[in-house]
């Protein structure tokens, strides 16, 4: 449960991310009541493009309808990765077009206050455009840039953060530092998370493309990490050579349902994981022989049960059927051992630099008692503890806490404390009896902070709020509610913990205007 709550919240696992995505792109779509998904891509979908010669331009946007042609000029990126121009005044919203285009396009959806339309022909096009390099980028889903530069996908994203904070909190100046970017922004991914399915004979492993229960084949996927496509693609070959039963989603019969790997970057060790529909796994004494012969970097094979129907990926119990029991990675100087269902950030690389921005924004100076809310399996904290006095985290997760508890053990750090319970409830307790932090960072699901959280910071008064998210729009949110209660926004990273897709990680520092 732990982990796959932490999944829906973290952006954690790629078929998660998915998901998170489209629902991302929901609800940014009702803040302007748009609903929908991408339709085009030039290059690829070239047969939809239609003469210009049959747009029939409107004169005003109270006549659009569905169906209708217009003429846009887009003007930035949404938070779904959409093209966003206006018409008439009024937003519209067109999949797979990029800032600076000029673009014909056919209404799919007239609502009172957008647009929805798909390019029909690109006008005017940007040099950032690009041709996916990914064979199903359309069809799978989980990329939303492939088809920009990745120059102009950190511009994208500076551009989204920075419109966040217009529209919520009304600064018209953000001072937002350039966005971290990554060298290779590629192959970053440290696991996949691979729903199995057949076609015929063959074995796919792969995502349901939108709406459907029609599995996409992503096979070699260019933003998971070589060794982990490796080991996908070889246990694929092994359930194929011993004829292991794989899950029939319709008629919900067959054993292995998806396939999880995970690759720990220091050793390079694997972690793989059958998550399967029942307690049986047929053959599994030859499957481990097999997997062990053919992919000597697979350190711990394990099987997860989860016989239930929703969506959830992980069911509750998990068997290491050889091997370690968890993996080992580090993070800086930081030590963690993972179990199959323990959260792990996917892009460690980009991670150390969103850490070392919270590091910055802490200042630390030993003296200092942190509390890092929302703590997950407790890395933030564990990132700042030999620069604090104290550092107590909060989660409401029991297992992620445990992992923190350990993982702070087997680091050897013994100032940091963790709590199980809700940080809403946690921190106005502790600031009711007299607890005052003097920093706290926030690192909260997609919704933001609740409220009385942001009210009991306002209480404790710390001189230093450091609030690391994953959602621009709620960030700038809650910031508005802290700048209200006495706080100045000091700076706002970005991180590009997510290249090729649209999401947007930030770090901000706000501190106590009467410091
Ligand atoms: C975005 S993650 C942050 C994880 C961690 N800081 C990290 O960097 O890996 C949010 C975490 O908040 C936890 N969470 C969600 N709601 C919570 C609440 N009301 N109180 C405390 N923790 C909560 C989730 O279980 C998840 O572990």
């Amino acid at each position: 449960m732990y982990q796959e709550r932490k999944r829906s919240e973290v952006i954690m696992a790629r078929m998660e991310d998915k998901r998170a995505d489209r629902n991302r792109g929901e609800r940014q779509r009702k803040d302007a009541g748009v609903k929908g998904k991408r339709t085009f891509h030039e290059g690829r979908s070239g047969s939809k493009i239609k003469p210009a010669s049959s747009l029939n331009a409107h004169s005003s946007a109270e006549e659009v309808k569905a169906g209708d042609r217009i003429v846009v000029t887009i003007k930035r990126i949404g938070i779904n990765g959409e093209g966003v121009g206006y018409y008439k005044r009024k937003a519209v919203f067109i999949e797979g077009a990029l800032t600076g285009e000029v673009v014909k396009a056919q209404v799919t959806k007239a609502e009172r206050g957008y647009i929805q339309a798909s390019v029909t022909e690109i006008e005017k096009k940007s040099p950032h455009r690009q041709q996916p390099p990914c064979p199903v980028y359309e069809e799978c889903g989980g990329c939303q840039l492939q088809h920009m530069t990745y120059e102009a996908q950190l511009m994208a994203k500076e551009e989204i953060v920075r419109e966040a904070f217009q529209r919520y909190a009304g600064i018209d100046s953000l001072p937002m530092r350039p966005i971290l970017g990554m060298d290779n922004p590629w192959g970053y991914r440290n696991k996949a998370q691979l729903q199995a399915g057949r076609q015929g004979r063959e074995i796919l492993t792969g995502l349901y493309a939108a709406g459907s229960h029609r599995l996409v084949d992503i096979s070699g996927c260019e933003v998971q990490d070589p060794i982990v496509n490796e080991v996908i693609e070889g246990t694929k070959a092994v359930l194929g050579e011993l004829d292991i039963p794989i899950y029939n989603e319709r008629t919900r019969e067959g054993a292995v349902r998806t396939i999880v790997a995970r690759v720990g970057r220091a050793s390079e060790h694997v972690q793989l994981t059958l998550i399967t529909a029942a307690d049986r796994l047929p053959d599994a004494r030859r499957l481990v022989q097999r997997i062990r012969e053919k992919l000597p970097m697979v350190k711990t094979i394990a099987q997860n049960v989860n016989k239930g129907k929703s969506p959830l990926i992980f069911g509750e119990r998990t068997t290491v059927l050889w091997g370690d029991e968890r993996l080992n990675e580090t993070l800086g100087d930081v030590r963690f051992a993972l179990s199959p269902r323990a959260f792990f950030q996917l892009n460690p690389e980009q991670t150390v630099k969103l850490y070392d921005a919270v590091k910055e924004a802490a200042a630390l100076t030993g003296k200092e008692l942190v509390v890092d809310a929302y703590c997950g399996t407790g890395t933030i904290g564990m990132w700042l503890a030999k620069d604090a006095s104290e550092v107590r985290g909060i989660e409401v997760i029991p297992e992620a806490v445990a992992d923190a508890r350990d993982n702070a053990c087997a680091s050897g750090i013994d100032n940091a404390r963790f709590f199980e319970g809700r940080a809403e409830e946690l921190l106005p307790q502790w600031v009711a009896q007299g607890v005052r932090p003097d920093v706290v960072v926030v690192d909260p699901p997609r919704t933001g902070c609740e409220l009385p959280l942001l009210q009991a910071i306002a209480k404790a008064q710390p001189k230093r709020l450091v609030y690391v998210s994953c959602n621009p729009s709620t960030l700038a949110k809650d910031c508005k509610v802290l700048l209200d209660s006495g706080y100045q926004l000091e700076w706002v990273q970005p991180v590009d913990m997510f290249p090729q897709t649209s999401h947007v990680e930030c770090c901000s520092l706000l501190v106590r205007k009467d410091n």
